[in-house]
Parts: structure tokens; sequence; C-alpha cells
């Protein structure tokens, strides 16, 4: 009679890939206040994704804080070079796959530029804003150099820490429309660089460092998703105890 080898039991399971992969996205691009992670979301979450937008109906995008009587004016009167249209919604309710993998973006950035305080739990310290569809048409740009918060600023908006850039459109579907950033040259003065991103990338930077705009869009429409995380206690507006 022969007798069976005993199979060898697994003991251990394989760890799941969070813990195997250093970063759970792949990097295109890292400079000193910004970062492109590569296929934030997949070809087929990028089909569902349009499938939701198309029932939303972008309006032209305001100027920050228009008519609040304390805003920055400055900055007011620099954000109305802009033209395009957006619309904002609640992804954590609408498409919540995205809006998971928003807030991982936002933790993952916050590992390469650790301004959220992070809980003992891992979890950030942080609250979320909705989010902002944007979408330019020919001759549609966001030509304003502009920073989306400011450290001393004083708006609800300057509470802003982290930005997240999704692109929706793929580099095919548009000409024009380049984002642009002021990035520190080589002689150590500010030279603006165009940073180029496909569908499903994401591009992320500290609100409150870069200097940024977005080209005028010759062909074409040029689709995105702006998420912003924010930390109330960065913001004047939340501090400032003679409010
Ligand atoms: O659409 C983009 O690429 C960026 C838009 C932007 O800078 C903003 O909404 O603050
Ligand atoms: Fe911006």
């Amino acid at each position: 009679m022969t007798i069976e080898p005993r199979r060898r039991l697994r003991t251990k399971m394989a760890p799941p890939p969070s813990y195997v992969r250093k970063s759970l996205f792949k990097i295109k691009e890292k400079a000193a206040d910004y970062i492109v992670l590569e296929k934030a979301l997949d070809s087929h979450e990028l089909e569902e994704l349009h499938k939701l937008l198309k029932r939303k109906r972008p309006q032209p995008a305001k100027m920050k804080n228009e008519g609040a009587g304390e805003s920055d004016d400055e900055r007011k009167a620099r954000y109305a070079d802009r033209d395009s249209s957006i619309s904002w919604f609640k992804a954590e309710v609408e498409c919540p796959l995205v809006y998971q993998r928003l807030l991982c973006l936002v933790r993952e950035a916050n590992t390469h530029w650790p301004i959220i305080k992070v809980c003992k739990t891992g979890e950030l310290e942080c609250t979320y804003e909705e989010v902002q569809y944007s979408v330019y048409g020919p001759g549609q740009h966001f030509n304003a150099w502009h920073q989306d918060a400011f450290v001393k600023g004083n708006d609800p908006e300057d509470a802003r820490q982290m930005t997240v850039v999704l692109m929706l459109s793929k580099q095919s579907e548009y000409t024009g429309g380049s984002f642009q950033a002021k990035v520190k040259g080589p002689s150590g003065k500010k030279v603006t660089r165009a940073i180029s991103f496909d569908a499903g990338d994401a591009l992320i930077f500290p609100s409150k460092r870069l200097m940024h705009r977005v080209s005028v869009v010759k062909t074409g429409l040029r689709k995105t998703l702006v998420f912003w995380a924010w930390e109330n206690a960065s913001c004047r507006f939340y501090t400032d105890s003679k409010r």
C-alpha cells in the first residue's frame, strides 16, 4: 500500500497588496511640490464615472466667494481670469468607489508631504469638499495663475491643504488646455512647467504651495475632477478668535 504524501498546508496567507507595495499607486512624475500618480482610475472605472457625469450640467464657474464681504479682493480679481464650466457633487453618495480612491490619493500624498495630522487609527484629521467636475471647451481656460489656498488667507477655502486633480480626458481628446505650474528651475528662479497627465492619472499637490493655471483649450473637451482635503486648523477664517 502506498501512503499519500501529506499535502503541505499553507500556514500563512499572502499579505494583501497594500502591505506588499510601498505605494498603492505608480509614481509617474515627482517634483518638490507636486506628484503625478498613474492610473488612479482604470479604464472601466473611468467609463462608469463618465456615465455618471453625463447627467451633470456644468455651469460657468464663479469667482471664489463672490459677494462675501471679507474675502481677499486681490485674489478675487485674479480668479476672474477663468472661463470654465463646473458642477459640484457628493462623490461619497453618488460614486463611492471614486470617493474612496480620492481619499486614498490624499493619504498617499500626505506620506510625501506630511501636512495633515494623522490620528491613531491612521485616518487623516481632515474634512473633504464636494468634488468639482470641470469642463473646458474650445477657448476656455483657467488662465489665472493661482494657488488653491493661502497660508494667511481669510476665506473658508483657505482651509484647503491637499488638491487632487483627476484627469478624465485622454490626451488625444483635446489640444491646448495644458496644466502649468511654477517650479524652481536650475538657477533657483521659478520657471513655468507644463505637467502632462493622461486619463485616469492624478496630479496632487499641497494646496497652499503650488502656483498653477490651465491654458486655453484649442480643440476638443478637457474634463477633470478636482478634490480638496480641508483642515480648518490651517485657516484663519476658522481659527481667528475675533470671528
Ligand atoms: O482643471 C484643472 O486641471 C485644474 C483646475 C484648478 O486649478 C482649480 O479648479 O483650482
Ligand atoms: Fe487650482
